[in-house]
């Protein structure tokens, strides 16, 4: 792990889950194929797919449903002529349950767990870390995919995009985590994949390491103001150790 900044003792971790713990491309691609389809729209390329993850399912088929509009026009309106696309708010309900349907129907089948996240989940529980899963994805949807991927244990509380009022970039869901753990923000790791998870840590108080395989909303990573970059979940947790070989935490 490349660490800049990150000086402060760390007392738990709140861990994203699409892009951080899960790739869940697939998922998403096969949902929202089977949801267009029924619609009666053609399918979005994954690259499109993959800039628009990360906001909420809610974002993701506004955008899809926007970027059908977008391709309508450039076809003249002849595929827009029949393509009641062209108004994506007036489908989006329909979408939505649709969208809603197909995806808990293959939750976890065309996704896999990044390498190297159960044995740095596993470090960081040695280390006495408690750990929060905090995803933008519905919690009815996240609940599932952990289970299924037999992440589920590793968590003392699992909060999704609609377990609060506001989802990430937000600081409100992560100030909500750091009440569940009672622990101070300063003192909670975000670890995420997202400019998105930056955002919401750096509002909240909470420091912020970004692994480097995720979703970035299509940009390089690196770019973005963080603590510091890993490359697996296992150099998470090696780092949070040679941190606190370097600096123990003083009692009292
Ligand atoms: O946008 C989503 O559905 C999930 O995103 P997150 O798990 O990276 O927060
Ligand atoms: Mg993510």
């Amino acid at each position: 792990m490349t660490v800049r900044k990150l000086t402060q003792v760390i007392d738990a971790c709140i861990i994203d889950l699409d892009g951080t713990q899960v790739d869940t491309l697939g998922d998403f691609e096969v949902a929202l194929g089977r949801m267009l389809a029924e619609l009666q729209l053609p399918p979005v390329a994954r690259d499109f797919i993959e800039r628009a993850v990360g906001k909420g399912s809610e974002h993701l088929i506004r955008s899809v449903l926007a970027e059908q509009m977008r391709l309508a026009d450039l076809s003249g309106g002849a595929i827009g002529a029949s393509c009641p696309a062209t108004q994506p708010e007036a489908r989006y309900e329909q979408a939505w349950r649709s969208y809603q349907q197909h995806y808990l129907a293959i939750n976890g089948q065309f996704s896999s767990v990044y390498p190297g996240v159960v044995a740095g989940l596993q470090a960081l529980r040695e280390l006495g870390l408690p750990l929060v899963c905090l995803t933008n994805k519905p919690l009815s949807f996240a609940k599932p995919l952990l289970a299924a991927k037999g992440l589920d244990g590793f968590f003392v509380h699992v909060f999704g995009g609609d377990s609060f009022a506001r989802k990430k970039p937000d600081p409100l869901p992560l100030l909500e985590a750091c009440k569940a753990l009672g622990t101070a923000p300063a003192h909670t790791l975000m670890v995420g994949d997202s400019q998105n998870d930056a955002q919401a840590a750096r509002a909240a108080g909470c420091p912020v390491v970004l692994m480097t395989y995720g979703y970035n909303h299509g940009e390089p990573v690196r770019g973005v103001d963080a603590d510091g970059f890993a490359d697996t979940m296992t150099a998470v947790a090696a780092g949070l150790t040679a941190q606190r070989q370097n600096q123990p935490r003083k009692e009292g």
